[in-house]
């Protein structure tokens, strides 16, 4: 019995979306890591699996997967994604709380992603740090978007040569994504991303959120910026209500069948 699935993209960071509301689907290790492969299976950075929401004001319940089948609490260009198939600016639920989203003049998505949190175990780190200067070369700064995320403001050069090691250093007990940031000024930045548990993606939405919230802490970047990535530029605020908001585009690419 086969089960129905969109492929979509944001920036080319792209995503295998599976609405269990109307058809049976499990995700296991095996079946995810399957339909995210690009030889043997769809292909995909990320799983969405979309389910009947639990908190009141939510549209739908959205859970991201990694290709290595862990699941993550933030994952920015699919949940625009998933706000464009639904349509009608639909509010998502993720680990992190209720997303509202909104559809702008020119048919961008924009994502609500919530406040970030800033607090060392709140990333997580494994021990007490200063989460603006994280004792690592580099002195990254860290905070969660729903994921961990430490963002480096010295280059993008080094994504994928020290990525791999970073994601799983000792001072993550959950791993984190890893930014490479370039300042152009003070509202532009260059980035790249290694994401935890799918490696260098063409863009990652929360890693940009991650790091404009990292960069205006360290007083490198203004609230309001344009992160550019390998994909395509975000526009991103961190708002003084304490959220970040995330506009984007968001694009269907093909619909079709998964045979389970
Ligand atoms: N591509 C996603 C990030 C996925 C994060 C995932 N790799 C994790 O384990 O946190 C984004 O646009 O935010």
């Amino acid at each position: 019995m086969s089960v129905r699935f969109q492929k979509m993209q944001g920036l080319g960071n792209d995503f295998v979306v599976i609405d269990k509301r109307h058809q049976a689907f499990s995700p296991t290790l095996n079946n995810v890591s399957k339909i995210c492969d690009r030889r043997l299976g769809i292909g995909c950075d990320q799983f969405v699996l979309l389910d009947t929401p639990s908190l009141p004001g939510a549209d739908v319940l959205v859970r991201f997967f990694n290709p290595d089948g862990s699941e993550a609490g933030a994952c920015g260009n699919a949940s625009r994604c998933v706000a464009a198939l639904l349509g009608h600016a639909p509010v998502l639920q993720t680990q992190v709380g209720l997303l509202p989203s909104l559809v702008t003049e020119t048919g961008e998505i924009g994502i609500d992603m919530g406040a970030p949190r800033l607090g060392w175990r709140e990333v997580p780190l494994a021990r007490e740090t200063d989460t603006l200067v994280l004792p690592l070369p580099g002195a990254p700064a860290a905070c969660s978007m729903g994921n961990p995320h430490a963002t480096f403001f010295n280059g993008i050069r080094d994504a994928a040569q020290f990525g791999p090691e970073l994601e799983h250093d000792p001072l993550f007990p959950e791993r984190a994504n890893i930014g490479f940031g370039q300042i152009r000024a003070r509202d532009n930045l260059r980035l790249r991303v290694w994401e935890r548990g799918a490696g260098l993606t063409p863009a990652c939405g929360s890693g940009a959120c991650a790091a404009v919230v990292n960069g205006v802490r360290r007083n490198l970047l203004d609230r309001r910026c344009i992160v550019e990535m390998d994909g395509g530029s975000l526009r991103i605020e961190w708002r003084e209500d304490g959220h970040v908001l995330m506009i984007g585009p968001a694009t269907l690419v093909f619909e079709g069948e998964w045979p389970q």
